[in-house]
């Protein structure tokens, strides 16, 4: 699963034809953040056939797949929680139309299936006779048994995208948010695999040079592959160290480096504490960010608090505020909007109420969204 698909979640996009305008969208809000349900399967097919990304395949099956297990997650239905894997979609409530995706998955590397990578170390050598240092870049193929919670699955309709709602920050911290509202639910890592800079036909020069000659397989094979498939690549990689100076220079300069569409969430996610961790994907060279989940910015400033009977309808803080359910196809619903808070009490605009279908009273959840 990997975070921004270089279909640009993240890139502006200026004005183009057709793209919704928003107006003073967290004054009044238009879009909801909540929990994927069965009957959003024409929604994210029409997202997908947009997109038709590995994370939101154009394929009605895993599709269907991805559903059902987000929805037996969030319903707790799985029982080992860490096998959960959660959906959130964001829909625009004027139309009803899903413009966006983005998953949390609890634990990325179990017994069945290791999350591998290549651990990137330095190596030197030094000959006295011919007085040369010399310093490599190595990489190790390493596993992960027990391995992080991993965000992903970020994808956003095209038209929709850098318009002032910002949908794509809105995918993104949700996640943050339901992860701070459950903390027990997750681990004490959280891992986010970027996209390397790939060729324009969507091939990846370190595959090209390394992976494909292992395998046979193209990228986009085994990218797929990989989803359901993790022994071909124990069994058929190289498990000794590779120098990476015998790569040709091009391939080199690709390892751990972020592709142009993926730096605003690599930006995003540095400001709320995540940290290139010398690890990058084995088969494209994307670099691997984590944090500690305790110390992620935003799951520190999480808070609960209760909603007031008033409504408030000026400029006050930009908040992400989500209400919960215990029963119910739709068990999770979260809104950004403008707030004041006083103490554990929060006063929402109506429209805010509305969406979250919340009452005075009720316990709400929130984390700041700037
Ligand atoms: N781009 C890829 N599909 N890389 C191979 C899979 C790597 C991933 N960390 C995993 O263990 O599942």
């Amino acid at each position: 699963m990997q975070e921004a698909d270089g279909t640009g979640a993240w890139c502006k996009v200026t004005g183009p034809s057709g793209a919704p305008f928003l107006g003073r969208s967290s004054a009044c809000p238009m879009l909801v953040l909540r929990d994927v349900q069965k009957t959003d399967l024409p929604g994210l097919k029409r997202l997908a056939a947009v997109l038709n990304t590995v994370n939101l395949p154009n394929n009605e099956e895993t599709l269907e797949a991805i559903i059902d297990k987000s929805v037996k997650s969030f319903a707790g239905k799985v029982k080992d929680p860490f096998e959960r894997e959660y959906l959130f979609v964001l829909e625009d409530v004027r139309n009803n139309l899903i413009i966006g995706t983005s998953m949390i998955i609890a634990q990325h590397g179990t017994y069945d299936a290791p999350h591998i990578y290549y651990e990137v170390s330095e190596r030197e050598h030094y000959s006295a006779s011919l007085e040369r240092h010399l310093r490599h870049k190595v990489l190790s193929i390493a596993y992960n048994y027990e391995g992080p919670t991993e965000i992903g699955g970020l994808v956003v309709d095209p038209p929709y995208r850098a318009t002032p709602d910002k949908p794509g920050k809105q995918l993104s911290f949700v996640r943050f948010l339901f992860i701070a509202m459950h903390r027990r639910l997750f681990r004490p890592r959280v891992l986010a695999e970027l996209l390397p800079p790939l060729l324009p036909d969507g091939r990846s020069l370190l595959w090209e040079a390394c992976g494909k000659k292992f395998t046979g397989l193209t990228y986009l094979e085994a990218d797929r592959l990989s989803r359901q498939n993790k022994e071909f690549i124990k069994e058929l990689f190289p498990s000794s160290d590779i120098y990476a100076s015998l790569f040709p220079d091009r391939v080199q300069k690709v390892l751990g480096e972020v592709g142009p569409a993926t730096r605003g969430v690599q930006r995003m996610l540095e400001r709320v504490g995540f940290r290139y961790v010398e690890r990058i994907d084995p088969f494209d060279g994307g670099p691997h960010f984590e944090a500690d989940t305790a110390d992620i910015s935003l799951v520190r400033r999480y808070r609960t608090v209760k909603l007031a009977d008033e409504d408030f309808e000026l400029e006050g803080d930009d908040v992400l505020v989500a209400a919960e359910r215990e029963s119910g196809r739709n068990r999770f619903r979260s809104v950004r909007c403008q707030a004041r808070l006083d103490n554990t009490v929060i006063y929402l605009p109506a429209r805010a109420k509305e969406i979250l279908e919340v009452k005075a009273g009720a316990k709400l959840s929130i984390i700041p969204f700037e």
